[in-house]
């Protein structure tokens, strides 16, 4: 399982939990949007439903992806401890890993009842651009659970975060393939980070589209451009 505030979800996340399936030989990787997280400002995150149906969205193509309400439908302020009781009630006797990043990973001695954490499950730290991917903070403590209580993986570095998404969205600069597409049009429709909704769905792009976004300087609409492309019209408008 990978729990996160999914803010929205982006490449980084999917290739995480893809990454740890592959890895760990893992039957289904479950998503948890968090309901309300307990070390995020609450009035700067976007409503629940909005997360959750965005990572409903983000994963519906994989068939070894799905999403849990359990944190969502807890209606108070999301901890790890719970999340992990509550899905260890619903798959009982299933072997359950908890997949963090560097960053989460690093914090971890801040959550809730963390010590009751690598009882309930098996963590995977994965790497992430930005950030150190370690175990020292937790020396201390690791050695009083059984062995491969937290394992420290390496995986294709995304330099991609929630963060830098909405602040883009703001600016109407792309999203298109930090998220995945679904979700590009799903931020547009609901018009979330302040962007603006397209009048119509019939043929419109939302936000920045991926035609524009590559090519600024060509035109996007029905004219078609017979030319023939050469090296130095390639140029002119593509980065
Ligand atoms: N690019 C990435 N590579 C690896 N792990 C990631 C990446 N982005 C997020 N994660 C991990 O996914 C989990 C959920 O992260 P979260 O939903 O907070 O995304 P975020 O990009 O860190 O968001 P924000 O920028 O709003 O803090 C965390 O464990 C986080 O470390
Ligand atoms: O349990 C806690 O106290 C706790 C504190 C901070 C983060 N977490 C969990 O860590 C995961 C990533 O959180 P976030 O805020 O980086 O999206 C998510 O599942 C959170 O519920 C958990």
């Amino acid at each position: 399982m990978m729990g996160g505030t999914f803010d929205p979800i982006h490449h980084g996340h999917l290739v995480a939990a893809s990454e740890v399936a592959d890895r760990f030989d893992l039957d289904e990787v479950i998503f948890v949007p968090t309901g309300t997280p307990s070390q995020k400002e609450s009035s700067k995150v976007s409503p629940a439903e909005d997360r959750y149906l965005m990572t409903v969205i983000a994963t519906a193509s994989n068939p070894r992806f799905s999403v849990s309400r359990v944190d969502v439908d807890r209606k108070k302020i999301t901890y790890t401890v719970d999340t992990l009781r509550d899905i260890r009630a619903q798959h009982p006797g299933a072997d359950l890993y908890f997949i963090t990043g560097a960053d989460a990973l690093a914090s971890i001695l801040s959550w809730q009842h963390w010590e009751e954490l690598f009882d309930l499950a098996n963590f995977v730290g994965v790497s992430r651009p930005g950030y150190e991917l370690g175990d020292e903070h937790l020396a201390d403590y690791l050695d009083k659970y059984p062995p491969g209580a937290l394992t420290l993986i390496e995986i294709p570095a995304l330099a991609i975060s929630s963060t830098d998404c909405r602040k883009r969205a703001v600016e109407n600069r792309p999203v298109w393939y930090l998220v995945p597409d679904g979700v590009v049009q799903y931020i547009s429709k609901r018009q979330l980070y302040g962007t603006r909704a397209q009048p119509s769905s019939e043929g419109a792009a939302p936000m920045s589209s991926p035609v524009a976004a590559a090519v600024p300087d060509q035109p996007v609409d029905d004219e078609p451009v017979h030319q023939k492309p050469t090296i130095e019209n390639n140029t002119k408008g593509t980065k």
